[in-house]
């Protein structure tokens, strides 16, 4: 028997149920195998394509000691509760969103918490936040493969993850952790996201790849999985990140990616 924690059949009882009020069709997890490659991004993006796609779409901010998914949808309010339960915020372009940050009576605070009580936070974003009616939720796992990753996969009904990375040394070894974690948690792999791929000249339009050749095409055919997406940097999404203006962003990196998503995982009637 496999000796590590990640038991199938425990991972499959373990599963908690959303509240009654909830309708969510479909999970999808945004997981990186290390932090800061632009997991947040991708997660606001897709959600942002789904919803333009005329998606009831949540964000389920389950980085609880790293929060930024309400401040790059300009959420700063916080959250309300009613006699059922919490209500998600809703962004401009009414994505629902839940973050502990919506929570804290200082957004600047510190989550100081152990473990367990960060796992009970998570597990409370899916049981007591009255979500209504969603189509796509997607949630923005902590970096790497630890404790809280490990509660989402058991206890949330995540029907399938996609691997955000970027072209870096350690890139092959980091995917492979995070695509193991998933394999063994029984959570099918989208596919995976390059994202910092490369920049392009203002000028000539040349792809400049700082990071060096990419070895993702490669990392993805012996995964047996697919690049969904090779995303440059691009200062303009920082900033609209930065001044709380996501849903703004015109960029076509990520298309493809959403309607991979949209008909691979496709939900009845919008
Ligand atoms: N392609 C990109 N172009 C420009 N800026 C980017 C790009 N990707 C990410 N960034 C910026 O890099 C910073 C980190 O991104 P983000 O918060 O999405 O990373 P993360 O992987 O979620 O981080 P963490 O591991 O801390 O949760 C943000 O300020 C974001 O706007």
């Amino acid at each position: 028997m496999d000796s590590t924690p990640f038991q199938t059949k425990e991972s499959q009882d373990l599963k908690i149920e959303t509240h009654e009020m909830n309708q969510v069709k479909k999970v999808i997890g945004v997981v990186s195998g290390k932090g800061g490659v632009g997991k947040s991004l991708v997660t606001g993006m897709l959600a942002v394509n789904m919803r333009r796609k005329g998606y009831r779409v949540g964000v389920l901010d389950a980085d609880i000691t790293g929060p930024s998914i309400p401040r790059m949808f300009g959420l700063h309010r916080k959250a309300q509760g009613s006699e059922h339960g919490v209500l998600p915020e809703r962004s401009s372009n009414d994505i629902s969103v839940m973050s502990i940050n919506l929570l804290l009576e200082n957004e600047e605070d510190p989550v100081l918490w152990r473990g367990p009580i960060i796992a009970n936070t998570l597990k409370q974003f899916w049981t007591d936040v009255i979500w209504g009616d969603i189509d796509y939720m997607f949630m923005d796992m902590p970096p790497g493969t630890g404790d809280i990753a490990l509660t989402a996969f058991q206890s949330l009904p995540v029907d399938g993850i996609v691997i955000v990375t970027s072209p870096q040394d350690l890139v092959h070894m980091i995917v492979k952790k995070a695509y193991n974690m998933a394999k063994k948690m029984n959570v099918p792999v989208i596919g995976l996201v390059e994202n910092m791929s490369y920049v392009e000249c203002g000028d000539c339009g040349k792809q400049i790849k700082l990071f060096g050749e990419s070895r993702i095409d490669e990392i993805a055919e012996e995964l047996g999985t697919k690049v969904l997406a090779k995303m440059p940097i691009d200062p303009k999404i920082a900033q609209l990140c930065d001044n709380g203006e996501i849903e703004k962003f015109n960029h076509i990196a990520l298309d493809e990616a959403a309607k991979y998503i949209e008909e691979k995982y496709s939900v009845e009637g919008k």
